[in-house]
């Protein structure tokens, strides 16, 4: 072992390696590098935690996994392994997630620090607020394909992991999955729906069915087809669309004409929606053009050119009779409770989901996708990188070195890049440490936000899940209303269940409102101001603004507009301003939990690019993107590359993790 060598290591972080006690959260990619790290540098107590049991799809980049351990945990698999590399080493590993209430403060308190190898955000939220509670450094750490990144945060010495707002994760809203997509992406989420609805969880957010609330759509909603023969077939039972399947024992035939025949002679009939968009076409099950006989093979077939090529709609067809059929049987086989889960790597799922969105997007006269593409798009893939991985690992021991030796100043983030930079570096090292965000709120003295929300819209339950869960990880929030000490939300149930379907307007949340905000486990407390706005079709249902500052340029730059706009009448108002902020009005093109890490480009080096370029926009310290691609391919960046707001900031990069 490294620690080991006489005169590898000064004494002093010597015997600092051997008496600290370390937390690796995740054991995946990154985690697997690390821990390996980790038992070969001579730290000698780790805990290790990971909730998931190995793929088969883990084992050509997390070496501490064979085939034998397929579906084994990876936390206890990982610590078996490292013991055979240095076997005098206390590893402790939990098949779990970080998110279990067993795990708290006094938990965290016990390390002398915590190495991240998470992928997804929600999880690095989390443990970045219980190291800030606990007073404990944390490493953070992700990768991208050729990218990766690592951080230090330490309270009161560098940012937190949401001192800057991540870039919003594009949203598209309900209306437009349900009733009006234009790009593929739209048909390709809408299709992850309808495999949900007619095999996985039903969720209520994910109704594939016409939005007949449709604002744009306004009273004229399908009168005229409910009242035809074919909507009484298709469209009865809207509401349990699994119920109506299984009452039809699946058959594909009649599956295909209520979602691609019955249900679009609905949306046709919301003629408002087609004044000035093409109508869609609907199709029934065995119209088409195309001889079946030539292209058998890509219904039973595998491999490249079934994945590569761009089905006709009597291949989509097939593949969507076969797919139905055997996502039946496998749903037969479970309890009557239990559902499938949607894998990208699960052959039938992702034959459904290739089949259901192209035969969409042809309804919709939207370009056709391989499945390959689509598998890019609904996986939110990006290919993982052995190589980053180790590198970033390695990068995240030699912090954790100088955090033992308490050399913050030596602890700036660094970037692993695909392309040597201007300097020819390849890895790039931060100029400092920065500081943190004053108005960040999370970190912050007194953390405290700006909610824009419509009031008269949302509802308690949508408050509590969508906002303070879903977007703002929290975990089991209390929420009172200020001054009137009205208890909105009690994280003990059943004491405020009977608000949940309230609306915000109902229990006296409105303008100017203030809600004290607790989450116990999290040992966070926040400060919520509301500011209603009401939102209009397509328009996200709330903003959060977690900077004033930000808020007042953007409410003058709004005010600014606004004035233009009556003095010069013709010019369409544009959209509000995005800030500092993120929103959300329905559903989102990807998982909202996976793959958001964001790498930023080294403050010092987009500083010298703004000096170069001649004229540039607006400086906004901190986040930067980059011009992105809208559909990502595999061998791009992952998903949320193109979740990624687009603007023509060129020194913006946003990238995943892996
Ligand atoms: N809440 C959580 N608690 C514990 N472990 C978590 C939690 N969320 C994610 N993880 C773990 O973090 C690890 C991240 O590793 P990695 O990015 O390599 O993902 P993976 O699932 O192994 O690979 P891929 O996503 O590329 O198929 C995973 O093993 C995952 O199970
Ligand atoms: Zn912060």
């Amino acid at each position: 072992m490294a620690a080991e060598i006489e005169g590898f290591f000064k004494n002093d972080l010597r015997d600092k390696i051997a008496s600290s006690k370390l937390l690796v959260v995740g054991a995946g990619g990154i985690g697997c590098e690390i821990l390996k790290n980790l038992v070969m540098s001579g730290f000698k107590d780790i805990e290790i935690i990971d909730l998931d049991t190995i793929d088969v799809s883990n084992l050509n980049r997390q070496f501490l996994f064979h085939k034998e351990h397929v579906g084994k945990a990876k936390a206890v698999v990982a610590r078996e392994t490292a013991l055979k590399f240095n076997p005098n080493v206390e590893i402790k590993a939990y098949h779990d997630s970080i998110f279990s209430t067993d795990y708290g403060v006094s938990f965290f308190q016990r390390f002398t620090m915590v190495l991240n190898a998470l992928d997804n955000r929600a999880a690095r939220n989390h443990v970045n607020r219980m190291c800030l509670n606990a007073k404990i450094p944390l490493i953070e750490s992700g990768t991208a394909g050729y990218n990766g990144q690592v951080e230090l945060i330490e309270r009161g010495v560098s940012q937190c992991y949401e001192c800057m707002p991540k870039a919003a994760q594009k949203v598209f809203p309900g209306c437009t999955i349900r009733n009006t997509p234009s790009e593929p992406i739209h048909c390709i989420v809408w299709a992850k729906h309808l495999f949900n609805q007619l095999f996985g969880e039903d969720n209520a957010d994910e109704d594939v069915s016409p939005d007949t609330a449709d604002p744009e759509a306004s009273g004229d909603a399908g009168k005229e087809a409910l009242d035809s023969e074919s909507n009484e077939k298709g469209n009865v039972e809207r509401t349990s669309t699994k119920q109506w399947a299984k009452n039809c024992d699946f058959m594909p035939e009649k599956l295909f004409n209520k979602f691609f025949n019955d249900d679009i002679n609905y949306l046709l009939s919301m003629s408002n929606l087609w004044k000035t968009r093409t109508p869609p076409k609907p199709m029934k099950f065995g119209e088409h053009d195309e001889i079946i006989a030539e292209m058998s093979d890509v219904a039973s077939s595998a491999g490249v050119v079934r994945d590569q090529k761009v089905w006709t709609i009597a291949e989509c067809q097939q593949v969507f009779a076969e797919s139905v059929n055997n996502l039946k049987e496998q749903v037969l086989k479970l309890n009557e409770d239990d559902n499938l889960v949607w894998d990208k790597d699960d052959k039938d799922a992702m034959d459904f989901v290739t089949s259901c969105a192209n035969i969409r997007s042809t309804v919709f006269a939207i370009p056709r996708k391989s499945r390959f593409d689509i598998k890019s798009m609904a996986g939110n893939i990006i290919p993982a990188i052995a190589s980053t991985n180790a590198i970033t690992a390695g990068f995240v021991v030699l912090h954790a070195f100088k955090v033992l030796e308490k050399k913050f100043d030596q602890c700036q983030s660094v970037y692993v890049r695909a392309q040597p930079n201007a300097r020819n570096q390849i890895f790039v090292p931060e100029k400092f440490i920065t500081p943190p965000n004053p108005n960040c709120y999370v970190c912050a003295a007194k953390p405290e936000l700006i909610l824009k929300i419509d009031t008269e819209k949302i509802t308690v339950k949508e408050l509590r899940d969508d906002i303070l869960i879903k977007e703002m990880h929290m975990v089991n929030p209390d929420v009172m209303l200020d001054g009137k000490g009205i208890i909105i939300i009690s994280s003990d149930d059943d004491e405020t269940e009977c608000n949940e379907a309230k609306l915000l307007k109902e229990m006296h949340i409105v303008d100017g409102c203030i809600l004290k905000v607790d989450d116990f486990f999290q040992n966070y407390e926040l400060t919520i101001t509301i500011i209603h706005k009401t939102a209009e079709r397509d328009d996200p249902k709330f903003e959060i603004v977690a900077d004033k500052d930000v808020l007042k340029t953007a409410e003058s730059v709004e005010e600014v507009k606004k004035q233009k706009k009556e003095e010069s009448t013709s010019q369409p108002q544009p959209g509000p301003s995005n800030g500092a902020s993120s929103s959300s009005n329905g559903t989102k093109a990807y998982e909202s939990d996976e793959d958001d890490l964001i790498i930023v480009e080294p403050q010092s080096l987009v500083a010298e690019k703004r000096k170069h370029s001649a004229g540039g926009e607006d400086e906004s310290p901190g986040c930067k993107r980059i011009r992105i691609e809208q559909e990502p391919t595999a061998s791009s960046s992952k998903g949320s590359t193109a979740m990624c707001s687009i603007d023509d900031d060129e020194d913006l990069i946003c990238i995943d993790d892996d």
